[in-house]
């Protein structure tokens, strides 16, 4: 027996509306980025559509203005929901801002939100190592980081991200790190935080992103590389000596991991 019943009419309207939501998907067509007044954001453990989402926003996010720009630019791509969340990624800048950090790296930028958010509060000599394969996500968040006057402080590593760091450590970089944020292919998570662990200075913090993975660590399947590959680096945190660790319910989870 149904909970509650619609009329047809309701009902097949309904269902009109689905068929050509569906249609103009599959066609291209981009809907607007506000969906019932939210901000369409990308993935999030407290649901877009909960009013608690918009509170936090309401309550909480002060955006740099072009900040904002690349948000809003960056939602109606295809790949938006990449991006990292905002109130996230304001977090990582106030921690960025609280150690007085000077040297930094990113790992997978996409449009770079994130890249920019750090480089707003890093010092005028402090420096974005940002790591990503595709030129293509860059090229829209790049002028954004010239228009915000930070572009100086960017430096920007189109190739694999494990190259990228392995260069470091060559170059003799390690141990000059202040923070990481790790949020590239989740394949690669166990490598990009033991890397990113040479790299930075004891009393350095290491952000790694979408350690919830919209819940799918609960129970990992098989034949899922990426929720595995998430699944073993959060067991391995918990019993990490090196680091002490909190684990947020923020975004699609973060994990921090402060250096000892
Ligand atoms: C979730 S997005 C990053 C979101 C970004 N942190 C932000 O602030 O919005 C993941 C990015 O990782 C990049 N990526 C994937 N595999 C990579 C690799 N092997 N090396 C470097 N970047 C990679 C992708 O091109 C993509 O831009």
């Amino acid at each position: 027996m149904p909970l509650f019943s619609v009329p047809k009419e309701v009902a097949v309207g309904t269902a009109m509306l689905g068929v050509a939501f569906a249609t103009g998907l599959l066609a291209g067509k981009r809907y607007p980025s506000l969906v019932f007044g939210i901000p369409k954001s990308p993935r999030s453990i407290i649901g877009k559509s909960s009013p608690l989402w918009q509170y936090i926003l309401d309550h909480s996010l002060r955006e740099h203005p072009i900040l904002k720009k690349l948000r809003l630019l960056t939602a109606d791509h295809p790949w938006g929901r990449m991006m990292v969340s905002c109130d996230q990624a304001q977090l990582m800048a106030n921690l960025v801002k609280l150690i007085k950090a000077k040297k930094v790296i990113e790992i997978g930028v996409f449009t770079g939100y994130n890249t920019l958010n750090m480089a707003l509060v890093l010092p005028d000599n402090g420096r974005v190592v940002a790591c990503d394969i595709n030129e293509d996500y860059v090229k829209i968040g790049k002028p954004l980081w010239k228009e915000a006057g930070v572009e100086h402080k960017i430096d920007l590593r189109i190739k694999p991200a494990i190259q990228t760091l392995d260069e470091l450590l060559a170059g003799g970089e390690a141990e000059t790190f202040d923070f990481a944020f790790i949020d590239a292919d989740k394949e690669s998570c166990n490598e990009y935080y033991e890397k990113c662990l040479r790299l930075v200075k004891k009393g350095g913090i290491i952000a790694i992103d979408n350690v919830l993975w919209s819940g799918k660590v609960l129970k990992p399947r098989k034949d899922d590389l990426a929720t595995q590959s998430i699944h073993h680096l959060n067991e391995k945190l918990l019993r990490d000596a090196r680091v002490n660790i909190s684990m947020l319910p923020m975004g699609d989870g973060v994990t921090l991991a402060f250096k000892l």
